[in-house]
């Protein structure tokens, strides 16, 4: 039994309750305050995520402007647990501990987040049970949290490979156990990813799981999607009423329910403005990771390509998936991941300022894939891939995101900015040039033939800047459009306990409130 969670609004008991929550990730939230016997209710745009491989109908914004820089129009995915890679990184000290200095915040430190960390994860073995000792360090992880995190459960066959560069190229690349811990500079190791049992562990199957959701004081309505908050009195700047879009009977329609306390925005960066802006509320930067998605014929037909191409195969293995929990299908193709930083002395570092928020903060992510990339773009008819997505994950570029028109459930017109800087063009560079030397390697002889598409050809700076606009993507991390700043000042949109500035009664708990460091105007 799910308990309360509903399909249909008609099911709804009732228009009033303590809480109201927009979005399926302030489960966790939803989760603590029903602890407290509060009354909740939680909206969530998408359908239930429960024994679901990928929710690909959750609410996604879709609409994407990129003005300028070169770089054509193109619409990407924007959220959100459901649909996920599922691959679990904490953030390295040094961003939290800027959380503090900027905002006056104390309860942002790594030292104060590290039992949040553990409240929240819960490490379990991974789906095929194989002996990890050497493959994660159990010292920095908690086996009693709430949303589960494993190592991958179906090993890939460039897993060897790629570790056996570590130590040709010990220079360039560290392997440690300490992934996840502090510092966070150099490290490579195997991806952690929240996974359970081979299933897709989101925010609402943890904190909304079947132990919690038969809670009586605890409601989720699916398929509601916000368009704006509302002040029942308009003298006063405090919101306490949701209007959202929901079907009934055959249309759709706009229903209003009232937050006796707070409403709770978790709609994500996009989402989360969308709604703010929607209600007259503020405007907004928004900064984001920018990724590249690199791609390798290979002498191997072991990938997931054909797992891509081939439905009678995909059909197989959801069988599989479905009645074992087994197979490939309970990772993702990522293996690996890779953090560095480009070197004191590059002509750009010295020019601008750095925009990681301290020398032990990686401007680069790399993430390794054992097929063509996913988010799946049109994959060739042949031909077998390897992957290496290319993130600058210290981005410089402020992109915004703004309202189409008046009607609220019209997508945002959203500009990533992607490359929009001279950092993030020379660190973007410097990231697709580290792929080549990673695999230069020996480990990768008579395995990775030629680099696919444009990737050949670009053999000059200016031609690898042409192919790095071509193929740039958001690498779908949006933070910062609602972000946190010093409690008592008159800019930002949240203070460091996330209640929003200039009005009562609504505070906001996503991605939205994240800061760029140190670059923070
Ligand atoms: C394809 C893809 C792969 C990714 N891979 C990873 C990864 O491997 N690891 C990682 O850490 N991050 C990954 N991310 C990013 C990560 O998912 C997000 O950073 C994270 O989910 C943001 O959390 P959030 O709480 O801000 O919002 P979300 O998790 O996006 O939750 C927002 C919720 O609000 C709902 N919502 C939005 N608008 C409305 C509305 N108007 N009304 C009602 N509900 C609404 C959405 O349906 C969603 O349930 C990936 C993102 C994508 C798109």
């Amino acid at each position: 039994c799910y308990g309360a969670i509903y399909e249909s609004i008609a099911d709804l008991p009732g228009t009033k309750f303590d809480f109201v929550i927009i979005g399926g990730t302030g489960a966790v939230v939803a989760n603590r305050l029903t602890e407290e016997d509060f009354s909740v209710l939680v909206l969530k745009a998408g359908p239930s995520d429960r024994d679901l491989l990928w929710n690909y109908s959750d609410y996604r914004a879709t609409l994407t402007q990129q003005q300028n820089y070169h770089i054509s129009e193109r619409s990407c995915a924007w959220g959100s647990t459901s649909i996920n890679a599922v691959i679990y990184i904490r953030c390295p000290p040094e961003d939290y501990n800027c959380y503090v200095n900027f905002t006056g915040g104390p309860g942002w430190s790594w030292e104060n987040l590290k039992t949040y960390f553990f409240k929240n994860e819960k490490w379990v073995p991974p789906a095929d049970g194989h002996n990890t000792i050497g493959q994660y360090d159990p010292a920095i992880h908690s086996l009693d949290g709430m949303n589960a995190v494993s190592l991958q459960g179906y090993p890939q066959p460039t897993d060897e490979r790629v570790l056996r560069v570590t130590s040709e190229l010990s220079d360039e690349c560290v392997n440690i156990l300490q992934y996840n811990s502090a510092p966070h500079i150099t490290p490579q190791g195997y991806m952690q990813a929240t996974i359970n049992d081979g299933k897709r562990n989101s925010a609402v199957v943890s904190y909304l799981g079947p132990n919690f959701i038969t809670r009586a004081s605890l409601h989720v309505l699916l398929g509601a999607q916000v368009t704006r908050v509302i002040q029942s009195d308009k003298s006063e700047p405090s919101f306490d009423i949701v209007e959202f879009s929901a079907s009934s009977e055959g249309s759709t329609w706009l229903f209003n329910v009232i937050a006796t306390k707070e409403i709770i925005l978790s709609a994500r960066a996009i989402g989360t403005l969308h709604i703010l802006l929607n209600s007259g509320i503020g405007d907004a930067v928004e900064l984001s990771e920018v990724g590249v998605q690199n791609k390798w014929y290979v002498n191997d037909t072991d990938t997931w390509d054909d797992i891509f191409r081939n439905l009678t195969h995909q059909h197989d293995l959801v069988l599989q998936w479905n009645e074992t929990k087994m197979g490939p299908l309970v990772d993702t193709p990522f293996s690996h991941i890779a953090w560095s930083r480009l070197p004191d002395d590059s002509p750009i570092v010295e020019r601008v300022n750095d925009p990681a928020a301290g020398r032990n903060t990686p401007h680069l992510e790399l993430d390794v894939q054992n097929a063509w990339s996913i988010p799946v773009s049109t994959i060739p008819g042949t031909g077998n891939f390897m992957s290496i997505a290319t993130c600058v994950v210290s981005a410089a570029s402020r992109g915004t995101v703004k309202l189409n028109s008046s009607d609220p459930l019209d997508l945002p017109l959203i500009d990533p900015a992607n490359l929009a800087s001279e950092f993030d063009v020379s660190a973007m560079m410097e990231a697709v040039k580290s792929t080549r030397r990673f695999l230069s390697a020996p480990a990768w002889e008579s395995y990775v033939l030629d680099a696919y598409g444009g990737l050949v050809n670009a053999t000059t700076d200016e031609i690898l800047e042409e192919y790095m606009r071509e193929n740039v993507g958001t690498a779908a991390h949006p933070v910062g459009t609602a972000s946190m700043s010093p409690k008592f000042t008159d800019y930002g949109v949240v203070d460091p306990d996330f209640l929003v500035k200039g009005v009562s009664g609504l505070h906001v708990v996503d991605a939205s409130i994240f800061l760029g460091c140190p670059n923070l105007s």
